[in-house]
């Protein structure tokens, strides 16, 4: 794959570029897992990062905003800026970063506190509530935005982790709204989740995707079609193609994009 020109999504009339990725390397040791991806990640989009297992696109998610500098071996080259800005920077603050960058997993991980305090952690820490009940309108914004209000309103006092699987990860994702991101990264967010539950996350992201950048990891065909705009198929840690999802999934240019929707390997 060519790697200095960045693969942009054609076609579609996107919102403002919000994370630009240039020649993003990721290696593990001397592994390299992620090989040279230019890529822009526009607001008003979800965009799905696609390909078999082990292609590298959680990893590049994780650069996206510095998850993997939890990881001793990795290391990134290349450049990834955020509204124009370096984000490996030496003067980038990485718990600020996370809270514009935000980040869901696969597997819900409320803290094991009430649910109030799971929303209300982030905001504190933050700043961003000065009183009491500057913290409640913020809980009350989060939860009802992630969909999650009337189910909790009355047990805003119980523990995060009583919740139903499906609730937990709604209030995860009600945790990464409250400090005001503008990008939000899901990592399979439904890979634990009966279809019901499923279904839910798939509405809230549509219902967010106004507001911020989503981007989502997924191995499900049919949700990226459901959710996203934009698709980016990875193989073997290479972009391979990025465009508007209608065209990745019915039109694809690359042979191998094509033998991974037909189901030819993944
Ligand atoms: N912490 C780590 N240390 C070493 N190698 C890793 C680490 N995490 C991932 N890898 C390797 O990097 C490559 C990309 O992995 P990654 O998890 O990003 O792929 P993926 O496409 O998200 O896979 P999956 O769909 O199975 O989750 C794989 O070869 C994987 O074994």
């Amino acid at each position: 794959m060519p790697s200095s020109t960045p693969i942009e999504a054609e076609n579609v009339a996107p919102g403002e570029t919000k994370m630009r990725a240039r020649d993003v390397s990721v290696y593990y040791g001397k592994k390299k897992a992620i090989d040279e991806v230019s890529i822009d990640i526009f607001t008003e989009f979800v965009t799905a990062f696609i390909g078999p297992s082990g292609c590298g696109k959680s990893t590049f998610l994780r650069a996206l905003n510095r998850m993997n500098d939890t990881i001793s071996s990795a290391r990134v080259t290349g450049c990834i800026e955020l509204d124009g800005e370096d984000i490996y920077s030496s003067d980038m603050d990485v718990v600020q970063l996370r809270a514009r960058v935000g980040m869901v997993f696969q597997k819900p991980n409320p803290f094991p506190k009430s649910i109030y305090d799971n929303i209300a952690y982030g905001p504190k820490i933050h700043g961003l509530a000065q009183s009491k009940s500057d913290l409640d309108e913020v809980v009350e914004k989060s939860l009802r935005r992630a969909g999650l209000w009337e189910e909790v309103k009355d047990r805003l006092s119980d523990s995060g982790t009583a919740l139903s699987g499906g609730q937990q990860q709604r209030l995860c994702i009600a945790r990464a709204i409250a400090v005001e991101p503008e990008v939000i990264l899901m990592d399979e967010p439904c890979s634990a989740l009966d279809p019901i539950a499923t279904a839910k996350i798939e509405e809230l992201i549509d219902d967010l995707r106004g507001r911020y950048a989503i981007v989502i990891v997924t191995h499900s065909m049919q949700q990226a079609a459901r959710v996203s705009q934009r698709t980016a198929f990875f193989h073997l840690g290479n972009l391979i193609e990025y465009g508007q999802t209608s065209d990745i999934f019915t039109n694809p240019r690359e042979s191998r994009t094509q033998d991974y929707i037909t189901g030819r390997y993944g």
